[in-house]
């Protein structure tokens, strides 16, 4: 049997029969939180913890993006104080980690390339890729849409300010979930910390003190 294989409840035979095992072959289902990160915050592991309850889900791995294209408009942190700020957000929870093949691929970050890399690390798995409402409002304009809904099954979860609508997505493509409601963005989250207001409880203590040893986000 595969490391991935999964025994079921064993069926009964026949009332005085011997009980047969009954064995599927049930891939592994990973869940996929893709984010910027700058910094991570209380709203994403919340949103990747409900969907791994609702939708049974082996792990979840947190996927800061190297370059994210869209957000040119901003100065974007380092990716490694991106990546650590995840680590140290989600260490404490056996079913989550964190990959660097965004960060490693080098250049702009897409999705279809997150996916494919993450299939082929990891075969016989069902990928299912989380994103906000106000992302999954969004994901029309991303690149390679052709193979990108082909990769994983989507995941769109309710965020506050945001109405979470399937964009138009290929029939059974993706899934809308309630997740608890917490108003928290990046954007303010780094105004907070450059207007000197406390993040506390905003994002996990670990992360409070990494943005204050490293200084980030003042004077923006
Ligand atoms: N409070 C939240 N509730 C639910 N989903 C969220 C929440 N915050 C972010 N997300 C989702 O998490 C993913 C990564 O988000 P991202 O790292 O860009 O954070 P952000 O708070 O949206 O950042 P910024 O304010 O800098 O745009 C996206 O799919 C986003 O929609
Ligand atoms: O594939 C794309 O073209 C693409 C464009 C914008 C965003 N994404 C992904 O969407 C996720 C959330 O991104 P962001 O910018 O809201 O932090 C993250 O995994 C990004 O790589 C992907």
């Amino acid at each position: 049997m595969g490391q991935h294989d999964m025994v079921t409840s064993p069926v009964n035979g026949p009332a005085g029969g011997p009980d047969r095992a009954r064995i599927s072959t049930a891939k592994r289902r990973l869940g996929v939180m893709g984010g910027t990160f700058d910094p991570i915050h209380h709203g994403h592991l919340v949103a990747a913890s409900e969907v791994a309850a609702q939708f049974h889900l082996d792990e979840v791995v947190f996927v800061p993006t190297g370059q994210p294209w869209q957000k040119t408009d901003r100065r974007v942190s380092p990716a490694e104080d991106r990546y650590l700020m995840t680590v140290i957000a989600t260490a404490e929870n056996p079913q989550f980690s964190v990959s660097r093949i965004d960060i490693d691929r080098g250049g702009p970050t897409y999705t279809t390339d997150t996916l494919r890399d993450l299939h082929a690390l990891n075969p016989d798995t069902d990928l299912f890729f989380i994103t906000g409402a106000d992302a999954l409002g969004q994901i029309l304009t991303w690149r390679y849409t052709e193979e990108l809904f082909s990769l994983a099954h989507f995941i769109g979860v309710t965020r506050p300010g945001h109405h979470l609508i399937d964009p138009g997505l290929p029939e059974g493509g993706v899934s809308l979930v309630e997740v608890p409601a917490l108003a928290i963005s990046s954007t303010d989250c780094r105004a907070r910390v450059a207007a000197g207001d406390p993040v506390w409880y905003l994002v996990p203590d670990g992360v409070v003190r990494y943005i204050d040893k490293r200084e980030l986000y003042r004077g923006e």
